[in-house]
Parts: structure tokens; sequence; C-alpha cells
């Protein structure tokens, strides 16, 4: 048979395939292709991103003999294989081979006895006479092999434990002829593609890996497009994207082949569709049961059973399990297992194989078995520890199958749970959740946001969820975890604070939590990184909710993103911006309606930034946070500039020296300044700082006794020379402390003055004279002194040994005691 005369035979058999179409297994390839359905697939190869036609092509044409196509269950590789045989039988892809042969290597399990290279290839393509296989044989350069399934593959790869062929007329076992053919000592120079999941055997190959990742979000689009009409597609395409879009399964063609089949029947009979993925699989659940016309008794009988190969194929390592179905008890059954299960093998013998068609479906019949068990086995913790790292939604199933609305429409088909067993997972659920609650291992905090998320209990969250919960959550944030974290969050209507520090935020994802970011007062997203499509989500968040704290230190995000954020600041409700990037954009938020806290704690700021800063002073900012800064002299005095609102500054640490203190004094002094609260903390500004501080300080503030009791500490280390307490009434309390400050021997003071004084402090203040010996001029006038003081204050002022000048004028002496203060020098 001439080449092309064979290609037309192998189009012929390709496309009269067995194959047929289920629920759960997907539709068969060949009606995928030849009703124009094919959608190529998204491959991680080497290359970089392109389709895995273009991956396995570009590798076949070049010198490179094998491919090895892996990808996850349902993810399209023997639909992939298909369509490479189908496309070369067409002349339209690589016609550098003569030959193409298509297996499927579950189908040689089966296959006992010995026979060469030769008659397998004529027994399993009819069409091929001796002479082509003869041909084969002598140009294997022009010939493919194109293995599927190599996971379901029983026997080993391992080069050392066959004893390899090189002859095509040689006879040996079919697993022996498989190795040596694919380890290139028979057919030496053929080449071939091998499909599987990621399984052991494949160590054994060298090849090129074309990673198989499926559907694209855009490529479901047009998948959903091609299931339903184009008018159509619309309503169940965006709810699947809103429901589960984000779990990875919905890259999975097949899976998207059974919600689209089960969403359309849905549709037809007027039915809502599914909100969880519970939900989902209750619903196809429920149809292949109806499809099946099978009484409860019946369907209970196949449940059971299945529950329990569910398990036994979870437990084995390739997912794959060799049992005599019989012995599961459900030979009656063996037409409705066929939709659920690959029987490889006869299903009546005693050891045949077989998978489930779907991992999701098996698990979710594991859970629902669970839930039927009469007897009590063993408890759930122990059911779940057993199949841990296995199982991917065993306990998202139960936690769904638990809540009595969701399981209801099985339960009319098979009958009630045992409510034992759901109180055995209840109980278990509290007390698992209350303990990760307490702890801090995210991803467990994740897991029971996702069985809340799939129980869908308000009640139940919020018993879970104290409502103060801090939602802290960071890096590792996935998709699906966002969707079930917003799902708790709006159980309540709000939430203190969402923390997602160092994460990278995307548009999704921030979509997903917009609700959640509406309703939390506090949002941390300090080291996150925003894309551009996230920008829009977090201002309407802004806008729509309660937001008043938005930290955003160290993210990173465009000059787009200041844009809009400033924009929707305008009827935010944020009081308080933390963050270093939206110094660049102050003149925006300049314009908001927000009373602002800004923060820029340590965020390596220099006096540069001054400039920009200052117009942010004048607007409506209350507090600003600069401290571990290097603002500096310079910078620090164009912010004096600004000191004419009513701010609060926290200047901690901001290596600033007495340089700008005589400007800040200034500043202070001009009658402008409406400052509340300045800190000066880990600043080099001396004793010159200090002294024009104090100076502008003490002249226009309303200090009360704690701060002269302050400032009394201050002057026992002997800083300053002179105080003057400017317009401030110290009063006697606090007087107190400053005569005391004024007697201690460490005290520097030459020059003091005081105001608010009565008789009652004359006993301190003669104390105070006495013991100093620095102290040259006390101006003490305005204060309400009587004649009672003035012997002892004329006595305290002559034992003193370093007065100098003494004014006592406008105090409320009458005339007697004047020519006393005339004779003793003090001025009245
Ligand atoms: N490229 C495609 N375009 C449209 N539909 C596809 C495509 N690939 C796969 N499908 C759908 O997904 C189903 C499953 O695909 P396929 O059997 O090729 O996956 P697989 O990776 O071989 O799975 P398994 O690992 O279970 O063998 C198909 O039956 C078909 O319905």
């Amino acid at each position: 048979l001439p080449a092309s005369l064979y290609s037309d035979a192998v189009l012929t058999e390709l496309l009269r395939t067995k194959e047929t179409s289920t629920f759960l297994g997907g539709e068969s390839p060949t009606t995928v292709i030849t009703g124009s359905k094919y959608i190529p697939l998204l491959s991680g190869a080497v290359q970089g991103d392109c389709t895995v036609d273009y991956a396995v092509d570009a590798a076949l044409l070049s010198e490179i003999r094998g491919v090895l196509l892996i990808g996850p269950e349902g993810s399209g590789k023997s639909t992939a294989l298909q369509k490479l045989a189908v496309d070369w039988a067409q002349g339209e892809r690589l016609q550098n081979f003569s030959f193409v042969f298509h297996f499927n290597l579950r189908d040689f399990n089966s296959l006992g006895g010995e026979r060469s290279l030769k008659a397998l290839l004529q027994s399993s393509h009819p069409s091929l006479t001796a002479g082509s296989v003869a041909v084969v044989a002598k140009r294997p350069e022009e010939v493919l092999f194109v293995f599927d399934s190599l996971d379901q593959y029983r026997h080993s790869l391992d080069p050392s434990v066959h004893a390899l062929c090189s002859d095509p007329n040689q006879e040996a076992a079919v697993s022996c002829l498989v190795a040596s053919l694919l380890h290139g000592s028979l057919l030496r120079g053929s080449a071939f593609v091998v499909a599987t999941r990621p399984t052991s055997n494949l160590k054994y190959l060298n090849g090129t890996h074309v990673e198989v990742l499926g559907f694209s979000k855009l490529q479901r689009e047009v998948y959903f497009t091609n299931c339903f009409t184009d008018a159509n597609a619309t309503k169940p395409l965006l709810h699947m994207e809103r429901t589960l879009g984000f779990y990875n399964i919905c890259s999975s063609p097949r899976f998207c082949w059974t919600v689209c089949s089960i969403y359309s029947l849905l549709l037809d009979s007027g039915a809502k569709l599914p909100e969880t993925l519970s939900q989902l699989f209750v619903d196809i659940l429920v149809h292949l049961m109806e499809t099946l016309c099978l009484n409860e008794a019946s369907v209970r009988a196949l449940v059971s059973p299945l529950g329990r190969m569910a398990s036994l194929c979870l437990l084995d390592h390739s997912n794959i399990a060799q049992e005599s179905i019989k012995s599961f008890g459900c030979q009656q059954l063996l037409t409705a297992v066929d939709a659920f299960l690959v029987v490889d093998g006869d299903p009546e013998s005693d050891k045949c194989t077989f998978s489930f068609r779907s991992q999701l479906m098996q698990e979710f019949i594991l859970a629902l078995a669970f839930f039927l068990r009469e007897s009590p086995g063993e408890g759930v913790e122990h059911f779940l520890t057993k199949h841990k790292g296995r199982a991917t939604f065993l306990d998202f199933f139960l936690s769904g199958l638990s809540e009595e609305v969701q399981r209801r429409p099985l339960e009319t088909l098979l009958g009630k749970a045992n409510p034992d067993q759901i109180e055995d997972f209840r109980r278990w659920f509290k007390s698992s959740s209350a303990e990760t609650w307490r702890g801090y291992e995210k991803d467990k905090h994740y897991r029971c946001f996702h069985l809340l998320h799939q129980a869908q209990n308000e009640a139940l969250t919020k018993e879970i969820i104290t409502p103060s919960a801090r939602l802290e959550y960071h890096t590792d944030l996935s998709l699906q975890d966002c969707v079930a974290l917003n799902y708790v969050a709006m159980s309540f209507n709000k939430i203190p604070s969402l923390s997602l520090c160092g994460t990278n935020i995307l548009p999704e994802m921030a979509k997903f939590l917009t609700p959640t970011m509406s309703v939390s007062h506090s949002l941390n997203f300090s080291h996150c990184t925003f894309s551009t499509g996230a920008i829009p989500h977090l201002a309407s968040a802004l806008r729509n909710g309660v937001v008043s704290d938005l930290c955003l230190y160290n993210s990173h995000c465009g000059d787009e993103m200041l844009n809009v954020l400033a924009t929707s600041l305008q009827n935010s409700k944020l009081q308080k911006l933390r963050g270093k990037k939206y110094l660049t954009s102050l003149e925006l938020f300049k314009n908001s309606n927000c009373c602002f806290a800004f923060s820029l704690h340590g965020c390596d700021l220099t006096g540069g930034c001054c400039d920009d800063l200052v117009p942010l002073l004048t607007s409506q900012l209350c507090t600003l946070v600069i401290n571990f800064n290097q603002i500096g002299d310079d910078g620090f005095i164009k912010l004096c500039k600004a000191l004419n609102c009513p701010h609060n500054r926290l200047m901690h640490n901001c290596n600033l020296t007495a340089a700008s203190m005589e400007a800040f004094a200034e500043a202070l002094c001009s009658g402008q300044s409406h400052l509340r609260k300045v800190n000066l903390r880990a600043n080099k500004i001396g004793d010159d700082g200090v002294r024009a501080l104090s100076k502008s300080f003490l002249n226009r503030c309303e200090l009360t006794p704690p701060v002269f009791k302050e400032l009394a500490s201050l002057l026992k280390v002997g800083t300053l020379k002179s105080l003057s307490v400017g317009v401030n009434d110290v009063g006697d309390k606090g007087a107190k402390y400053l005569w005391e400050a004024v007697a201690h021997p460490n005290c520097l003071l030459e020059d003091v003055e005081m105001t608010g004084l009565t008789d009652a402090c004359v006993e301190d203040l003669c104390a105070a004279l006495r013991a100093s010996k620095t102290l040259k001029r006390l101006e003490m006038k305005n204060n309400s002194l009587t004649d009672v003081s003035v012997p002892a204050i004329i006595r305290a002022f002559q034992d003193s040994a370093n007065m100098q000048e003494l004014n006592l004028r406008y105090n409320d002496f009458s005339e007697e005691v004047l020519h006393l203060l005339d004779e003793a020098k003090i001025r009245y």
C-alpha cells in the first residue's frame, strides 16, 4: 500500500472510532474534530507560550525523535493526538512522516502472548499490507508512533527489566516491543509522541517535554460559544466564570464539556444553575442517576460500591485499581457503572482494571458514600487523613453535602443520608475550625474558608469565625482562596481589616475581593504589586466602601493607579493613607474631601521630597508621620513653611540638627502655626536647638503643670541658661516644679521669667533664690503677689550670692511696701 493510500485508510479508521461521548468522560475526540470544535490547546512548552500542536510539530520537524505530552486528567492530550493523526492523514501536518501509528497503551494491558512488531502493526492497522510493513522496517525515519495514555499502561518502561529487541520480525511480549520502540533499539530512527498524565514510567523516557495546560479563560469563552449558540453562551459563561472560573480545573476541556452539558440541561428545564462546586456535582449526579432510570434502592446500591472503588482508586498510586468489579457487589449494575468508570478488561472476570472518568466525580461519590454509610465505621477525621494528599476536594464535598438543603435533590433519589455521619462531620468541622482559627497556619485558614463557602450557611460562618477576626493573608493567596475569603467576609456587614501584604494583586483577584475590600475598615497592601487591571476594583471599593485606613507601604503600581485612586478618594471615607509613592500625586490628593493622616514612616525619604510635601501640608492633612527618614535640616526648613495648618507632625529620627530649629522656632513664633504635636526624638538638635525651640514653645503654648514638670527635669540636666514662659500662665503648681529645678545644683539658668503666681509660691521661690548658684535675673511682672510676701522675698534676694535683678512690677502691692522694695533695689 503506498503511503498516500495508507494515510487515507488511517483517516477512515480514525473517523470510524468506537469511542463514544460520555457526560463525565468528554465528547469523543472524533466528534470534536469532525464537528470543527477543536480548539488548539495552550502548552507550557520549552519554546515558550504556544499551542500544543505547534510545540509537537516543531519538535518532530527537528532532529528530536521523542515528544512527551504531559498534562493532567482531561486536559486534551488524547484529543490532541487524534487531531495530529487526522491532520497528518489529511496531508496537513508532519508530512515528513510516511507512516503514523496511533495506539492507546491501555489496550496493550490485556494483550498476552508474544508477537513481532510487524505482526502487531498489521493486526492493529488492518489496511497495512505486508509490503508496507517491509517499507516501515526499512525506512524507520519516516515512521511516527503515537502512544496515548501511558499513565494507564500497567507495564514498566524500565529498559533493564526487558530484553530489548531490535528485529521487527522477532517475537516478543508487547511490553517488550513497546519498550524497545521507545528506547530506540527497535526501528531505530523512528519518532514517537507519548501522551500521559504525570506518571512514574516517564522517568525512563527521553524526549522533549510538552506540557498541556488546557484552556485559558479566552479559550473557555470560545468553547462555550461553540457549545451554546453565540447568543445563549453569555449567561452560562458568566455564571461559570463567577462560580467556578477561579478553580484550576476550569482549564480542563473535559470539565468544561461536563459543565456545558449540565448547564444546557438545567437551562432547558428552567432550573437554577449551581452556585458552588458541591452543588454542581449534586446536579450532575442527579442527572446521571435519572438517565440510568434506577430506583432508590438501586441508586444506593450503586453509590456505596462506587464509593469503595473511589477510595481504592485514590489510594492506589496510579489511580487505577485492579480488582474484580463483582467483588464490590454491583454486577447487576455494570451498565450503570460505565457512566462513571473506564473499565479495562472483562468486568465479569476476577480481575480487570478500572479508573474513574472524572476524579472530581470520584471524590464526590466518595464523600456521598461516607454520608450514606449505615454502620458507624471510621470517623471523618480518619477518613480524611487516609485520603489526604490524594483527594483535592473531598472535604469540600463533605462540607457541601453536610447541608440538608444542598443534598436534598440527591436524597430525593436515593433516600436519607445517615444523620450520625452528618453529625460526625459537623462536630469535626467545628472543632477543627476552632483549632485552625486559634493557630496561624494560613493554609488551614483558607481551607476553613473553602469549607464554609461550600456549606453556604451564613449562621455556621458566623459561629465559626468571630466578627472581630482580622483577615490577614500574605503572598500565597490564590484566586480560589480569594473567592472563599470573600464569601466569609460578606457574611458580616463589616470587618475590621483585610491585610494582603506582599501579594501580587491581579485583576481577577481584586475583582473577587472588591466586596470584601468595601466592607473593611482598614486595608493593608504593604509590599503588594498591583496589576493595572486591579486598580479600578480597589478604587471602586474605596469609593463605595467604608475603608478609612489604606496602607500602601512599598507597594508597586503605576501612575495610572495614582490617578484612579486619587479620583476615587473624592467620595471615600479614607482618613489615613500610608505609603511613599503617593507623594508624587499629592496634588491629586489635595483635592479630595478626606481628612488625611499621611504616614511616610521609614520610606527612605530625603530632603528632596519636601517641596512635594509642602502642598499636602497646606491641604486638609491632619497628621504627617515622617519618622525614620533622612529629611535633614534643609528639607525640614521647607516643611516649616507649611506650619500654618492644624497638623500633627511626627519627625522622629529625621536627621535634624540645631540648624533647622531656629527656622522651626520662627515658624512657631509667627503666630500662624496651629501645630498640636511634634515629636523630634532621636534627632541631634543639641543645646542650641533646644534653646531655640523652648523659646518659641514657651512663648505661645498653653502649657499645663505636667509640662512644667517635664521642663523642670530638663532644666535639672543643665541645658538651658534662660527660661521665659511667654504667655503661659505657669501658676503656682507649675512654678513649684520650676523653682525646684532652679534650686537644683546642676541647673544653669541665669534668666527666668514667671507668670501666674500668687503668695502661695513664695516659700519655694525663696528657697530657689537661696540655693541657685547661677540665677542672676528674675522677672515676675504681672503676677498676683501681695504685701505679705515682700519681706521674705527681700530676705531671699539679699541672701542670694548671684542675683542682680528682680522685677516685681505690676503685682498687687500697696503703697506701704514700696519703700522696702526701693531700699532692696527691687523694681516694682
Ligand atoms: N482541543 C480541544 N477542543 C475542544 N474540546 C476538547 C479539546 N481537547 C479536549 N476536549 C474535550 O475534553 C475531553 C477530554 O479530553 P481528552 O480525553 O483529550 O483529555 P486527556 O488529557 O487525554 O484526558 P486523560 O488524561 O483522562 O486521558 C474531550 O473528550 C473533549 O470533550
